[in-house]
Formats: structure tokens, C-alpha cells, sequence
């Protein structure tokens, strides 16, 4: 068993973290830290529990620490789920003592020589880490995307793979409130019996990071290159809606080559993609990495969020479209595939790798 470290175990993301790990077959919580509010306080006592599921037994009694990379020192990996006004030091320092981050924080997205990773998309950025492991360097981070972008890659990068680059791209997104966080979260008073049209940063994100997550590597495998503003062109308008988890996204898209494919062949494309950490027998692989529903009232957020435990992405309503070539929509699991759930499958894919 691997020792696994969570920072910002308390947050909407670290009890996802919680929950993913506590009966995990190849990693075992170790060492769980959060706010000095919160540290040296048994976790059953520090964290305000939100979800369904019962505070795992594992995890009760664990002690809460202060994010110092000493307390964690024996972790083979730490996952965090930090808020991102603080993650940037402290994920700083972790790596800088030798350890191997996998966050979910927005801090080093933008490096070019950190993978940003959605695990059921784009693994092989992964080959990043793997020449630093090579060349001796023990710490590394590694960067989850935006919850939502990660939905929005997952049908892309099969359609891209089969049917050739997507020159035009726009989103619309219905972002549950668990995306917000937990500390404060959204008020009630906002968002009860409403929409709020905007979530600060997160369409610049959305279009910034699609580009790096389908793009490639430097001829060294030390970079990430990301596909052109020219090439690519996204455009993301986001907004927040009263439901608890599941970020939904009306998606559409032109192919640059000419004549574009079927729709018949566009949804058996995502029918029969199978994502690597599948084909390398990750224990939390989706079976099904892209669910293609055929009832036009489908995705729903309450119905179809945890297909595949939360890591396979639903997409629904494929049909032409009148103005670029097809339209869609995609549902995941914000707090699954969009962030803790991410987070554990790069761990079992590192561990495949022998990277930790
Ligand atoms: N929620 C989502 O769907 C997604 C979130 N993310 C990102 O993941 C990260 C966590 O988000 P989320 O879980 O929603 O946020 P929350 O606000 O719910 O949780 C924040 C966590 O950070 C800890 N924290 C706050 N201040 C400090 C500090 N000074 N030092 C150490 N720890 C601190 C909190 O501990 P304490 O309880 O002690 O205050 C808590 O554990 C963010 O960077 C967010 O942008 C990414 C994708 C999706
Ligand atoms: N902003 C996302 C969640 C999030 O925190 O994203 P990021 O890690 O990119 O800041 C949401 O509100 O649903």
C-alpha cells in the first residue's frame, strides 16, 4: 500500500479525497492536513461533513496538520485539495521537499513544464514527470484542470483523435454549487430559485486550459505545447445553478476538415473510446469512459452524474448542427472526474508507471 497525504482535507474536494481513499486496494490515508483552524483536531471534529456517504472510519481519528511538508514526509503521494489562495506556497514547498503533488488548485496550471491532467483524456503528458523521475528529481506536481474543462475534453479528444482538429468550440455550462467550495460556499440567498451568470475566472480557464490539455509535448517530452489560439478558437460562457453536483455543458463544435463525419459516426466514435487508464487496469477506470445516451431528456445531473462511480462522462442530445457542425451535452461529475476522482486516478496511473 502507497501512503497517501490530503491537503485541504475538509473542503468540498478533500472529502471527496476521503471518501475515494479510505477503502482504496493501493493507497492508505496517512496524513491529512488543512488551516491552522483546523489542525490538531481529530478530522470527525475539524471537518463539517457534507456528503451522503458516512464519514469513513479510517478517517476519524486521524489528527489533523498544519501543511508543513515535514509532517507529510513519509507520504509516497499527497493529493490536494487546497484553496488556491494558499496552495501556491505550500504546494511549493512539498514539491521543493521531495514529494509528488497532484493538486486540484488553479496555482501552476500555466507552467509549462507541469502536466495539467485529465486522466481519462490526455495521460501521456504524464511523460513530463517521467523524464524527471529519470533524471533523479524526486518532487513533481502535477496539475487536475477546472472541473469543468474536464468535462468538455472527454468527448473532444476522441473526436479529435478520429475525425481530425476542431477549429471552433463554444460551452455553455449549468455549474453545480459544490463547485464553489464549502468555505464559504454560495449563499443560499443566491442562488435558491436562480441562475447567477458568472464564475470569476472560470471561463478563461475553460478556454485556456482546452488548448493545453489537447495539445502535445516538446520534442524532449520536458513541455507542454499547446494548440493554437488560431488553431482552436473556445469560447465558454459559465453559469452557476441550483444544483448540488454534476457540472452540465451545452457544447458545440466544427471540425476543420471537410465534409465532417456522420452524426451516426461522431457517437460510435464516443461509444468506443477506451481511456488508458482503463487499458491499464487503474482499479477506479470508468468501464465505460463516455456514456452516449440516446432519450432526449438525458444528460440530468441527479440521474447520470455517477455513472461509472463518478469517472465515466455521459453525453447526450449529439445531433447536427445548424450553425457549426454538431451540438451535445456533456455531464461530469465536478468533485469526481472534474477534481478528487482525477486526482486518484493519476495515482494509480503514476503507480502503474513506477512513478511513485
Ligand atoms: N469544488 C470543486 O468542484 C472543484 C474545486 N477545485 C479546486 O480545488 C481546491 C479546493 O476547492 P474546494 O474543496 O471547493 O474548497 P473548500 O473551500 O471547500 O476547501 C478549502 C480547503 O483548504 C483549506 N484551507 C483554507 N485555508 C488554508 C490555509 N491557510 N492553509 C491550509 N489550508 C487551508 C481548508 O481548511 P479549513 O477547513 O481548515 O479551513 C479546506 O480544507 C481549490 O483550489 C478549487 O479551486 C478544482 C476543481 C473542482
Ligand atoms: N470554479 C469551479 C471550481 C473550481 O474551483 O475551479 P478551479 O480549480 O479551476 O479554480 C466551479 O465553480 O465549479
Amino acid at each position: 500500500m502507497k501512503k497517501a497525504g490530503v491537503l485541504g482535507a475538509t473542503g468540498s474536494v478533500g472529502q471527496r479525497f476521503i471518501l475515494l481513499l479510505s477503502d482504496h486496494p493501493e493507497f492508505e490515508l496517512s496524513v491529512l492536513g488543512a488551516s491552522s483552524r483546523s489542525a490538531g483536531k481529530r478530522y470527525e471534529d475539524a471537518v463539517v461533513w457534507k456528503q451522503t456517504d458516512l464519514l469513513p472510519e479510517s478517517a476519524r481519528n486521524i489528527i489533523v496538520q498544519e501543511c508543513k511538508a515535514e509532517a507529510f514526509k513519509d507520504c509516497d503521494i499527497i493529493f490536494s485539495g487546497l484553496d488556491a489562495d494558499y496552495a501556491g506556497e505550500i504546494e511549493k514547498e512539498f514539491v521543493s521537499s521531495g514529494l509528488a503533488v497532484v493538486s486540484n488548485a488553479k496555482n501552476y496550471r500555466r507552467e509549462a513544464d507541469v502536466p495539467l491532467i485529465v486522466p481519462i483524456v490526455n495521460p501521456e503528458h504524464l511523460e513530463i514527470v517521467e523524464q524527471k523521475v529519470k533524471s533523479g528529481q524526486k518532487g513533481f506536481q502535477i496539475c487536475i484542470s477546472n472541473c469543468s474543462t474536464a468535462g468538455l475534453v472527454a468527448p473532444l479528444k476522441p473526436l479529435v483523435e478520429k475525425f481530425g482538429p476542431i477549429d471552433l468550440l463554444t460551452t455553455t455550462t449549468l455549474q453545480a454549487i459544490s463547485g464553489a467550495g464549502f468555505s464559504p460556499g454560495v449563499p443560499g440567498i443566491d442562488i435558491l430559485d436562480n441562475i447567477v451568470p458568472f464564475i470569476s475566472g472560470e471561463e478563461e480557464k475553460m478556454e485556456w486550459e482546452t488548448r493545453k490539455i489537447l495539445g502535445g509535448l516538446s520534442e524532449d517530452k520536458m513541455e507542454c505545447r499547446l494548440v493554437s489560439e488560431d488553431a482552436m478558437k473556445v469560447s465558454a460562457q459559465c453559469n452557476r445553478v441550483p444544483v448540488i453536483d454534476g457540472h452540465t455543458e451545452c457544447i458545440s463544435l466544427r471540425f476543420e476538415r471537410r465534409p465532417p463525419p456522420s452524426v451516426e459516426a461522431v457517437k460510435q466514435c464516443l461509444r468506443d473510446y477506451v481511456c488508458e487508464a482503463s487499458k491499464l487496469g487503474c482499479p477506479s477506470a470508468p468501464k465505460n469512459t463516455i456514456h452516449v445516451l440516446e432519450q432526449n431528456d438525458r444528460p440530468q445531473p441527479r440521474l447520470d452524474r455517477v455513472r461509472d462511480n463518478g469517472f465515466g462522462v455521459s453525453v447526450g442530445r449529439i445531433r447536427e448542427d445548424p450553425v457549426l457542425d454538431f451540438k451535445m451535452v456533456v455531464l461530469s461529475h465536478n468533485t469526481i472526474i472534474g477534481a478528487a476522482g482525477s486526482g486518484v486516478l493519476i495515482g494509480e496511473i503514476l503507480l502503474k508507471k513506477g512513478l511513485i
